[in-house]
């Protein structure tokens, strides 16, 4: 049994096997959000300097259905290589963060205005008069404290993220890209990101079609 100093009830860890490496696998329920969450753990990323860190999004379409409209279940593939490359990171994979904290249904309703009206992904949101962004990343905070994590490297391409995780009191000792390709399908929703959400997408920069404002209204 681990240290439950911080009040888990509900934590169970076993080694996963995956298609990409072995894993220590965390699964706990939050004991704020009471939501089941899961720690994938490569190594002793808190014998390090800084860990090596993804917090990773649900996005049941992009990284169950392989979805391409957005990248996430590359970016999650993408994550886990460069933790088994390092040889030691986590990657904490949050529920309750689907379509940026509005949930599956509400997000496949963004779909629909994207694909109708060519709304983008914020503009598709505040349509339907809901938040562009409201996730809570506090359980990944909590659990990264629990695994006795210090300074991270935190993978992400969004700047915000950097900063809501050191206002959960993460220290954040660098961001690291965590580019995957541009493509037909994604462009659209890449662009916005960068554009309306300020994400540093720089392999955008020569993905023809994605030039400032161009793609702008139709993800
Ligand atoms: N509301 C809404 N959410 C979406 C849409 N497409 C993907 N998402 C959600 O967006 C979340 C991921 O957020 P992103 O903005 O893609 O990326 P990020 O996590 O802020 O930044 P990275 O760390 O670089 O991945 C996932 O939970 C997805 O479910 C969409 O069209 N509308
Ligand atoms: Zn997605």
């Amino acid at each position: 049994m681990r240290d439950h100093a911080i009040g888990y009830e509900d934590i169970a860890e076993a080694e996963l096997v995956t298609r990409r490496g072995t894993f220590r696998a965390v699964a706990f329920r939050d004991p704020v959000d009471g939501n089941e969450h899961m720690a994938l753990v490569r190594g002793e990323p808190g014998a390090r300097d800084s860990a090596l860190v993804r917090v990773h999004s649900e996005c049941m379409t992009g990284d169950i259905f392989g979805a391409t409209r957005c990248e996430c279940g590359d970016q999650l593939g993408a994550a886990l290589d460069a933790i088994v490359r390092e040889g030691a990171g986590v990657l904490v994979y949050l529920r309750g963060h689907e379509g940026r904290g509005i949930g599956l249904v509400a997000k496949v309703r963004t779909h629909i205005l994207q694909d109708e009206q060519g709304l983008d992904t914020v503009d598709s949101a505040t349509a339907l008069g809901l938040p562009v962004d409201v996730r809570d990343y506090g359980p990944a905070a909590r659990v990264l404290r629990h695994l006795g994590i210090g300074p991270v490297r935190l993978m992400t391409n969004n700047p915000d993220k950097v900063g809501a995780l050191e206002a959960c009191g993460i220290e954040v000792a660098a961001r690291v890209p965590l580019l995957v390709k541009a493509s037909d399908d994604n462009v659209a929703y890449l662009t916005a990101k960068r554009d309306r959400l300020g994400h540093d997408l720089p392999q955008l920069d020569a993905f023809p079609g994605a030039r400032l404002g161009e793609a702008s209204g139709s993800a």
